[in-house]
Order: structure tokens, then C-alpha cells, then sequence
């Protein structure tokens, strides 16, 4: 079941072409990473999903109907880049006021801060709140209702490593129960393993689209092989040098080698079998080095190279 469709999407802002011939899908249970530069259109995306704005030409569908129903608003959560709340309520008021707006059950409040970490602290006040836990208070809030599908605009602001961490099991966690995700990040570290696949915008277009694997087959980035306690790693040098390689030697009995993908497995298995190593680490790209090298490819094209 498609969550969220977009076909041939353009959103003109005045003469402003914000977003031009985006097509996209997002299917139930599938966590979809939304990245691309400031301005590069995320929130305008996201706004057409939200039902927010109506697209100028194209069309938007979830769950295959308009973003405009009630019904269709009612499966979906949202946590805003910048989440405003009352200062004077406490996070247990906030969190009952947008239970109520949204008609959630309040007995959803009290499970959400505390699926959030914040049950401590729900009987203070907003404004006595730090930045993450403002930032907590928003996903609870964008967790209300059990939306279907969630759309989360910068969720990692302000939290700290632990936190981070609980919010990327909290997504596995609700992508298993069947909800998808839109995930709009600058922060790149570390989401490979949370995201299905991901989408890399620039200005107003869409750049690339597809799973890691795919994404990195299609840019041929290479991968990094470090083997270490090798006993001969000198001679392996050598001769990984003439056969085309390029190897580094890391002390008396380590090597780094850079391998594309063709000749990755062929190498790893020679390596494992002949070479006898006490390690073997594959590192292959990550979504920085691909955001990257779409970016520049980008670039390349603005400059009419
Ligand atoms: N209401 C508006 N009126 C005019 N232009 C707008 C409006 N909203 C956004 N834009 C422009 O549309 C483009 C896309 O903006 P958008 O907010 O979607 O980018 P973004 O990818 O979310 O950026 P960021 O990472 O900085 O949040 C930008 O050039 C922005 O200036």
C-alpha cells in the first residue's frame, strides 16, 4: 500500500519554481531519508503531504487519497523544524491541548512521554524545558493518534547521542508496526541503517532516489577494505600495487585497500583465504560520501560543466 505519492510535482511560489516534476512513493512500513541542501525544496514537499499547499501542477496522494481529507490528516504526524509550544503549560497540558486538537485519546499522554523519556519531567513547565526536551515534547506530540504515517523535519535537533539513538529505535520500532516515515535531515552520520531508502533533493528537483546498495552501485563509489594481523602484509602490498590497487600499509601487518565494487568480493576472498588475516572491515559508502557526490555532480551541472 502506497503511504505517500507524488507524481510530477511542481510548487511555484509566486514565479518561484520551489519544486519542479518531483515524483515519489513512500510504501506503508518503509522509512524514506528526505536530504538535499537549505532550500532545496524538503518542506515544500513535506507541506504537500501535510495537505498544507496544494501543488501547482502534478498531484499528491496519501493513502491514496487527497492530503486534504480529514481522514487522511488524521493518520498523519508531524514534528516540525521549529516546534513551538505554550511556555506557561506543562508538557503533560501540551501534550493533553494537541491529544484534544487532533481528538487522540488522552490516555495516549501519559505512554508518549514516557516513550519520549520525558515522564519525569511532564509535570514542569515548557519553559523550563532544554532545547532536546522541547524536541521530545514534539515527537510525543507528532506520535499522537497513531498516525500511519509520520513526517519528521529535523528530528535529531538538540538531542543528545543517547537520545538520538532512542529516537532511531523508536522509528524501527513503529516502521515494524506498518507506519512510514519521512525522515528530513542535515544530519547524515549514522542514518544509513535506519533509512529504507533515500531521496537526495537540490534545487527543487530530484537528484537520486533508491536504496543504499542501489545508490552506491549507481555512483561506484569505492569501498575501503582494512585487513589487519596479515602476516605478509608487505608482499600483499606489493602486489596488490601492480595488480592495480590502491593499498596503503598501516604498520607492519595492516593494509588498506580502496576496491570498487566489481573486484570487491573477488579481493575479500582471496584476501580471507591466502592472506589469513586476524580482521577484515569493509567500510563501504557512507550517505554523507554519497550526498556529497551527488552535490557535486549537482554543482558541475550549475556551472555548465
Ligand atoms: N512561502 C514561500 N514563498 C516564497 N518562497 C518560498 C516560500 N517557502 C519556501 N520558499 C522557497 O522555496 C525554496 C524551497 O524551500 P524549502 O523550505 O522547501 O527548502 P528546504 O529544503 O526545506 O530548506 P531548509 O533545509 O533550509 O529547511 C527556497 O528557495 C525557499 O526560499
Amino acid at each position: 500500500m502506497k503511504a505517500v505519492e507524488l507524481a510530477q510535482v511542481r510548487q511555484c511560489y509566486g514565479d518561484f519554481i520551489a519544486l519542479d516534476n518531483v515524483s515519489l512513493s513512500v510504501q506503508a512500513g518503509e522509512v524514506l531519508g528526505l536530504f538535499g541542501h537549505n532550500g532545496a525544496g524538503k518542506t515544500t514537499s513535506m507541506k504537500l503531504i501535510l495537505g498544507l499547499l496544494q501543488p501547482s501542477q502534478g498531484q499528491v496522494r496519501v493513502f491514496g487519497d487527497s492530503p486534504r481529507t480529514v481522514q487522511v490528516r488524521q493518520q498523519i504526524g508531524y514534528l516540525p523544524e521549529n516546534v513551538a509550544f505554550y511556555p506557561q503549560l506543562t508538557g503533560f497540558e501540551t501534550l493533553r491541548h494537541f491529544a484534544r486538537l487532533k481528538s487522540a485519546p488522552l490516555s495516549q499522554v501519559e505512554t508518549l512521554l514516557d516513550q519520549v523519556g520525558l515522564q519525569h519531567a511532564s509535570h514542569k513547565r515548557v519553559k523550563t524545558y532544554s532545547k532536546g526536551m522541547r524536541q521530545r515534547l514534539g515527537l510525543a506530540q507528532a506520535l499522537l493518534g497513531k498516525p500511519q504515517l509520520l513526517l519528521l523535519d529535523e528530528p535529531t535537533v538538540g538531542l543528545d547521542p543517547i537520545a538520538t539513538g532512542e529516537l532511531y529505535a523508536l522509528i524501527q520500532r513503529l516502521r515494524e508496526a506498518g507506519t512510514a516515515v519521512i525522515l528530513c535531515s542535515h544530519v547524515l552520520s549514522g542514518v544509513e541503517a535506519f533509512i529504507d531508502r533515500a531521496a537526495i533533493m537540490a534545487g527543487g528537483q530530484l537528484r537520486a532516489l533508491g536504496s543504499l546498495p542501489a545508490l552506491r552501485a549507481e555512483v561506484g563509489l569505492p569501498s575501503l577494505i582494512r585487513v589487519s594481523g596479515m602476516p605478509q602484509a608487505h608482499e600483499w602490498h606489493r602486489q596488490l600495487l601492480l595488480d592495480g590497487y590502491q593499498a596503503r600499509l598501516l604498520g607492519e601487518q595492516n593494509l588498506e585497500i580502496t576496491a570498487h565494487n566489481g573486484a570487491k568480493q573477488q579481493l575479500l576472498k582471496l584476501l580471507l583465504e591466502q592472506g589469513l588475516p586476524q580482521d577484515v572491515e569493509v567500510r563501504q559508502a557512507s550517505m554523507e560520501e554519497l550526498y556529497r557526490h551527488y552535490m557535486q555532480a549537482q554543482s558541475r551541472i550549475d556551472k555548465g560543466a
